[in-house]
């Protein structure tokens, strides 16, 4: 029988580990399954200021950082602490049948020694939160010695040992940091353990005389001698531990929390498949100021746009011309005064509307490492599956990349970027006439282009002006931009200065008045002269 059980016995502890290290695995994957994705959602839907904020960015990379091995070490935390106190409660209980003050000397000693670890376990985390702050700036100075993107200037200004520096700086603050609260972490654990150690082998002091006097069993004795042993070990040890390991998931869970309390936009990813029909769109007295900012970069700005009409904003760099932009586009709705869409205000929109409403190019507009067709394509994501090819080589034609794309052996199929074996690296302004397709793609009514030549050759860039212009005659139309001899033809220029409109008029008015737009003009045009 013996023999028997100790067979059945061996075959389950090993069948039972073999199957808990699968139902681990299991486990790890289901979670990483149904998180990331959720987790990916929810940071595309975070509100634009969220992204922009330093704490959030933190929680984000924390959060993002193997968010499945956190959640399933509060599980398996949960699993060997519950263990672990059955374990010593066990032990207690054989301990307090015979000499009950000698647990309730343990379970005195034992509550500070918690309470101990669970700040501990705290530290800890907090560590991890600083060494995320810091880990952020070496991994971007890591990037910058490593990443293509920057290859051409590093190989010319030669900095690589600068950057080296101040990455070694950054990475050494981190490391240091992490280092001394190990050590105190150590320091603590190791003091804590061997006070229990100590306290525990004074009570087998304490029990030698009732042993010596009879009360308890010589046999009795010595076998308490091994259960306060293994008490020691559980104690001193495996016990805090998990205590510490269980307050860090803990903490975990708790960022995790805070990310999803983060403010997400409704509708975000959403853009609505009815556009509204634009009529005018107003700022009255607007002032704003960044949420990581000191002071408004908007002043009291007023100004009214009418359907099928053609602006622009010119003005010195600062003076808040993206900010305008950004504004009208929803990206921020902590603004004081009004924005008003067709009359009514912009925060009572959803931004499905507002996305259908506006299309734009930016400054630092995307390169996407996609297909042509991709890139383009994206600019009216409700009407991917309908868009022929077209009117995808109309577009091409008036952004004056139709030769180079027929040039092309995969034509609007080639694949653009570094991600793709085949993909093709192209030069910065035929990047920037691919981000501008993307605003003629949609069928937004406000066509929004924010210095959208910077890149372009003259050539290039009066032949897009004017197919932009052509093709936009039933749009209403924004240009931000430096070169003023591209806004001639607007109905009505907006100069900017230390974020306040200091003129408005049409390109004749404001020459006819000589102030600062005349200035500028008169300025650039001498460049050419
Ligand atoms: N995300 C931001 N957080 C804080 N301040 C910002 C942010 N973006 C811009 N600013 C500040 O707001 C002011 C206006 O910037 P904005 O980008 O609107 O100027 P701009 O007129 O478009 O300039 P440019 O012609 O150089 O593009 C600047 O002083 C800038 O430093």
């Amino acid at each position: 029988m013996p023999i028997v059980s100790l067979f059945l016995i061996t075959i389950f502890e090993y069948g039972a580990s073999s199957l808990l290290d699968f139902a681990t695995v299991k486990l790890r994957l289901n979670i990483r399954g149904k998180l990331r994705p959720e987790l990916i959602e929810l940071c595309s839907n975070l509100d634009y200021p969220c992204i922009e904020n330093d704490k959030t960015l933190d929680l984000i990379s924390r959060v993002k950082t193997n968010p499945e091995e956190w959640v399933y070490k509060v599980f398996n935390d949960l699993i060997s602490l519950t263990v672990l106190v059955m374990k010593v409660g066990l032990i207690l209980g054989i301990l307090a049948y015979n000499v009950w003050w000698a647990v309730l000397i343990i379970i005195a000693i034992l509550i500070p020694f918690s309470k101990l670890s669970i700040i501990s376990g705290r530290v800890n985390y907090e560590a991890n939160r600083q060494v995320t702050k810091q880990q952020r700036k070496y991994l971007y100075f890591g990037k910058v010695l490593s990443s293509r993107d920057y290859v051409e200037e590093r190989v010319l200004f030669q900095y690589g040992n600068r950057i080296n520096e101040m990455w070694l700086d950054n990475y050494e603050i981190a490391r240091k940091y992490q280092l001394k609260v190990e050590k105190k972490w150590f320091i603590r654990m190791k003091s804590s353990g061997f006070m229990t150690a100590g306290f525990c082998i004074i009570i087998l002091f304490l029990l030698l005389a009732p042993t010596l006097n009879g009360v308890i069993s010589i046999g009795l004795y010595v076998s308490f001698i091994g259960i306060i042993f293994e008490l020691i070990d559980l104690l001193s040890w495996d016990l805090t531990n998990k205590i510490d390991a269980m307050t860090q998931s803990k903490e975990a869970v708790k960022d995790l929390n805070s990310f999803l309390e983060l403010e997400r936009i409704e509708g975000a990813n959403i853009k609505s498949t009815a556009p509204l029909k634009f009529e005018s769109l107003a700022f009255r007295n607007v002032k704003f100021k960044y949420p990581n900012g000191s002071c408004n970069v908007l002043q009291d700005v007023t100004f009214e746009m009418k359907a099928g009409k053609h602006y622009a904003f010119v003005g010195e760099n600062g003076s808040g011309k993206t900010t305008i932009i950004k504004l009208i586009i929803g990206l921020y709705r902590g603004y004081e005064g009004e924005i008003l869409l067709n009359g009514k205000s912009l925060k009572d929109y959803k931004l499905a509307d507002i996305n259908a409403t506006f299309s734009n190019v930016f400054q630092d507009f995307a390169k996407y490492s996609m297909s042509i067709r991709d890139n383009i394509e994206i600019g009216d994501i409700n009407a991917v599956e309908t868009m022929t090819d077209e009117k995808l080589h109309q577009i091409v034609e008036d952004i004056n990349l139709k030769e180079q794309i027929e040039k092309l052996d995969k034509g609007l199929d080639t694949q653009l970027g570094k991600i793709n074996e085949s993909g093709l690296d192209i030069s910065g302004g035929q990047w920037q006439k691919i981000a501008i397709a993307r605003t003629m793609v949609s069928s937004a009514p406000v066509r929004i282009l924010d210095e959208p030549t910077s890149a372009l050759d003259p050539i290039s860039e009066s032949e897009v002006y004017h197919n932009f212009q052509r093709i936009s005659k039933e749009y209403t139309t924004i240009f931000v931009t430096h070169r003023l001899a591209s806004v001639k033809e607007a109905d009505e220029i907006f100069v900017l200065e230390g974020g306040t409109i200091i003129e408005r008029g049409s390109h004749k008015e404001l020459i006819d008045k000589g102030e600062k737009y005349c200035k500028m003009y008169e300025t650039q045009k001498g460049w050419y002269v």
